[in-house]
């Protein structure tokens, strides 16, 4: 036991590298119990070979025998060998985002490798083909470091290794290429992680550099430790979540864009990118160069609040509803702002569908109102005699009721007149029935004229003519149509070619006295106009 204890000293290169390995045994723990990612169990396997190489490094440094501290470089071999081998896959894995369980076969061939290089190390005193009969320790001091001569099996162990870590790097660059999601950052930064232990261990290798007079690769660790450590915590590697909505936006139909505080663009999703059509470098551009729709953005982004919410109408009759979201970094209680959002939804279908609807609406309101126009035009038309203009038959029956119920409760009475024009066969044989028709609409005019506007005039048949005189009796009506007939028969009617003169004859009649229907009083009125015409016409009788 005391052997063992004396074989061993304690350096703070050895507590750093004991710090490392308790980092590297952290990180698997922590990592083994994250939610599922792709290459999840090759991660794991990497820093479990990362933690056997380290505890290998810490053992020979502790050590103080040469012996000792050669066999633990033999011991550290499996590690070195199997830990680029499990990289390789993990970023094989990771950059197809393939969740597969790693197969038995794939272990058993990447262990052999590392096996076979395992046992040539172990056998080294037999055969020196790792390190040659000159490595020995660099001074004769107790526990000094082992200043070690390559041998040709290191060598293609070497290869080996860089060949690995060569084929890592081209699957690093390839994912980079062919990403421009948060995954493109992901792989930048693994490079970075993956390139530094390496570039340390080939310094090593072909220039000699070393650590407390040894290897430094192991200690690059301590690097990749905390590298990894902040790409979890902060990057948020192997967290869904931002990889999930970065790669929603990126598959959205709808454009987004993300500008920095100076309205310069730092984001872009494909569509606002079909969109906008940009150069290729448009990163860091000022919003408003942005091709298609930067000026109308960057006019929004100075309206208020409440302007910014607008449909912005771009050509080819595309339309989108705007929003202007405020971006703010969160440290601890502090929010500071550091850019806006600016996401466009595309409502063409939408507002082509409600232009075109309050299109048909108008048009279909227009054809309502002309409707509804001719609909009275027509109503109007009905109830009116084309030539004179006078109201014809079908509205005398609801003229008549109105008066009739209105004398009735005035208790006045109201009278009617048949008005027949004579000698109008004589009249239309001699100037022709153009001629006629002009005395027939002189007629209705000078009526209208001569009668009170309440006064209901109508044409009710070739030449004769119904009045209803509201408020007067028989005896009134009698003198107001007299005097009417009068002044109408000394009228001059020009016909066009012939100025004539024409008279009438009316017959009279009065609710109540002489009836108090329609019919009645017509009745009575065409007796007396059949009297006025025996009378010698021109006249009006009761
Ligand atoms: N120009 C014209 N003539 C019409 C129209 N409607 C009816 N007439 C004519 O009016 C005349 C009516 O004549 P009659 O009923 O015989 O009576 P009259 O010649 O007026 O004789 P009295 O009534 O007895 O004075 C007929 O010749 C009809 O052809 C019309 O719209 N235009």
């Amino acid at each position: 036991m005391d052997s063992i204890v004396t074989a061993f000293h304690w350096t703070p290169a050895v507590a750093l590298a004991l710090a490392v390995c308790l980092g590297v045994g952290g990180l698997i723990h922590w990592t083994t119990k994250q939610s599922r990612f792709p290459g999840k169990a090759s991660f794991v396997g990497t820093h479990l070979a990362s933690l056997w190489w380290m505890l290998a490094a810490a053992a020979e440094l502790a050590a103080l025998p040469p012996s000792v501290k050669m066999f633990f470089a033999a011991m550290a071999w499996p590690g070195i060998v199997l830990m680029p081998s499990l990289w390789a896959l993990f970023l094989y894995q990771y950059t197809r985002s393939d969740y597969r369980p790693l197969h038995r076969g794939v272990l058993w061939r990447l262990s052999l490798a590392p096996v076979c290089f395992w046992l040539l190390a172990l056998t080294n005193p037999w055969h020196h083909g790792f390190y040659t009969h000159a490595s020995a320790p660099i001074n004769a001091d107790w526990g000094a470091a082992i200043n070690y001569h390559h041998g040709p099996l290191f060598y293609l162990a070497a290869v080996y290794v860089y060949c690995v870590m060569l084929a890592s790097i081209a699957m690093l660059i390839k994912a980079i290429k062919q990403t421009r999601s948060l995954y493109r950052n992901h792989f930048l930064a693994m490079s970075v992680v993956t390139l530094i232990p390496w570039v340390a261990n080939i310094g090593y290798v072909f220039f000699d550099l070393t650590l407390f007079g040894f290897d430094p690769t192991p200690f690059t660790f301590a690097f990749s430790l905390s590298a990894f450590i902040w790409l979890i915590q902060q990057a948020r590697l192997f967290d869904a979540v931002p990889l999930a909505r970065h790669l929603l936006l990126e598959a959205l139909p709808d454009p987004v864009l993300v500008i920095d505080r100076r309205q310069r663009l730092i984001d872009a999703n494909p569509a606002a990118l079909a969109l906008s059509q940009p150069t290729e470098q448009w990163q860091a551009q000022p919003l408003a160069e942005l091709p298609t729709l930067g000026s109308r953005l960057a006019e929004l982004l100075h309206a208020t609040p409440k302007e910014q919410q607008q449909t912005l109408e771009l050509p080819d009759q595309r339309f989108y509803e705007t929003r202007i979201l405020a971006l703010h970094s969160e440290a601890g209680s502090l929010s500071a702002p550091i850019g806006q959002m600016i996401y466009l939804r595309d409502i063409s279908h939408q507002h082509l569908a409600q232009r075109q609807l309050t299109e048909a609406l108008q048009l279909s309101e227009q054809r309502l109102d002309t409707i509804s126009q001719l609909h009275k035009e027509l109503q109007a038309q009905a109830i009116r005699d084309p030539l004179t203009g006078l109201y014809n038959r079908r509205f005398l029956d609801e003229f008549f009721i109105r008066e009739l119920a209105r004398a009735k409760r005035e208790h006045v009475h109201l009278a009617l007149a048949m008005i027949d024009l004579d000698h109008f066969k004589s009249l239309n044989d001699r100037y022709g029935h153009q001629a006629g028709d002009d005395v027939l609409a002189f007629t209705a005019h000078f009526l209208s004229s001569e009668l009170r506007e309440s006064d209901g005039i109508f044409r009710i048949g070739g030449e004769e003519f119904l009045v209803i005189l509201p408020g007067l009796n028989a005896t009134q009506a009698r003198e107001r149509l007299s005097y009417v007939g009068r002044v109408f028969s000394q009228e001059s009617i020009s016909t066009g070619k012939h100025l004539l003169q024409a008279s009438f004859s009316a017959g009279l009649a009065a609710y109540p006295e002489q009836g108090e229907t329609l019919e009645a009083l017509i009745a009575h009125a065409d007796t007396a106009l059949y009297r006025a015409k025996a009378l010698g016409r021109n006249r009006a009788e009761a």
